[in-house]
């Protein structure tokens, strides 16, 4: 027998308070359109659950994702916050995926500022071994994962045009006339921040007078975290094309986040039909995600909304603030 509402909020309010005193980190994605990317991230917060991270998922969406879909998001537990799109300044460029235009508005997760340290992923990634000690990691610095030059994505780059890698900088010397070497690259699809507002003033700013680029906010971001930037191994955001173009550096039993960013790779829209995605090793990933997505067992405990018809999370959310303000306003015991 479903237990009564009283029991669920309660159980739901013990969660959140204790969300609330771990609030300082949360986990964050980002999802726009009305496509179907939501199955990313309701996979993502199953993948989180799965491997028993501690933190909340936030997700912050553009307003042009439907209600059906937000009402989704919520019953899977995500903390769904609205943003405003960031348009980077009129330009020519052709990036590399026109869809790329979206993705700075990414940079309003520097506002979440309620948590001291979050950690982005993108909606196309899976987490299946737990990462919740990437918090743990020396605050002041921009964690990620080191990118690869040799898809045709970056067909149009100075790197792919002579070859060069950074995940085999020995393979193809950079060339000294082409100037200094490029600073190590970071994947954007994953990475360990804390949010700031002042940090987020500077972003919004440089935006503005800021030429986009091939990689929009990917190149964007690594610009102005050049100085902070430390790189984390390949297991945290491992970039699919890796398997085929670096096979050396990676060991995928020790993969804990897999990134499906090769062309055709994106689970929920797989066929096998583009290049590499017959591969062995892809179609053994595609199914991990798949075998997360679809296993019940996984989803969040509120579906006693539905049964009671209560409409539980705005209680939860009215709870989840008040508990946070108590958090950050309450004078400090002395
Ligand atoms: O139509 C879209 C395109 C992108 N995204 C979000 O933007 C991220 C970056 O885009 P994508 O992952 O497709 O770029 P890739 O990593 O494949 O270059 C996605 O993971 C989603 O979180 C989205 O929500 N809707
Ligand atoms: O907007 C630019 C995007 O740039 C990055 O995706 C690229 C990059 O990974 C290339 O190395 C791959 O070749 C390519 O397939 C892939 O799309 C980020 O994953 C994504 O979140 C987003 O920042
Ligand atoms: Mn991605």
């Amino acid at each position: 027998m479903a237990p009564d509402i009283t029991t669920t909020l309660a159980n739901n309010a013990t969660t959140l308070v204790k969300q609330a005193s771990l609030s300082s980190c949360a986990y964050v994605t980002f999802l726009a359109g009305d496509g179907d990317y939501w199955k990313g991230v309701v996979g993502l917060a199953k993948g989180l659950r799965k491997a028993e991270s501690k933190y909340p998922l936030v997700v912050a969406i553009l307003p042009d994702v439907p209600e059906e879909h937000r009402k989704i998001l919520v019953s899977q537990g995500c903390i769904v916050r609205e943003i405003e799109p960031v348009h980077p300044p009129e330009n020519q460029t052709q990036f590399a995926m026109p869809y790329y235009v979206i993705n700075y508005s990414k940079l309003r997760i520097w506002e979440f500022v309620e948590y001291s340290k979050m950690i982005y992923l993108d909606g196309d990634i899976q987490v299946f071994d737990n990462i919740d000690h990437l918090f743990d990691m020396p605050d002041g610095y921009f964690y990620a994962v080191m990118d690869c030059f040799c898809e045709k994505t970056w067909s149009n780059s100075p790197q792919y045009k002579i070859g060069y890698c950074q995940q085999c900088p020995d393979k193809v010397q950079w060339p000294a006339e082409m100037g200094p070497k490029p600073p190590l690259y970071f994947n954007a699809g994953m990475f360990v921040y804390e949010p700031n507002l002042s940090t987020y003033h500077d972003l919004l700013e440089t935006v503005k007078v800021t030429s986009p680029t091939l990689f929009a906010e990917q190149d964007f971001l690594n610009m102005f975290f050049r100085d902070v930037y430390k790189p984390i191994p390949s297991d945290y955001n491992l970039v699919l094309a890796m398997l085929w173009r670096h096979p050396e550096n990676i060991n995928l039993d020790k993969v804990k986040v897999v990134h499906y960013c090769a062309a055709g790779s994106k689970p929920w829209r797989y066929t096998g039909q583009e290049e590499n995605m017959d591969r062995e090793d892809i179609k053994m990933l595609v199914q991990k995600w798949w075998d997360i997505y679809n296993d019940e067992s996984l989803d969040h405990n509120n579906t006693v909304v539905a049964s009671s018809g209560y409409e539980l999370q705005p209680i939860l959310e009215a709870l989840y603030e008040a508990v946070v303000d108590l958090h950050f306003t309450a004078p400090s015991a002395a």
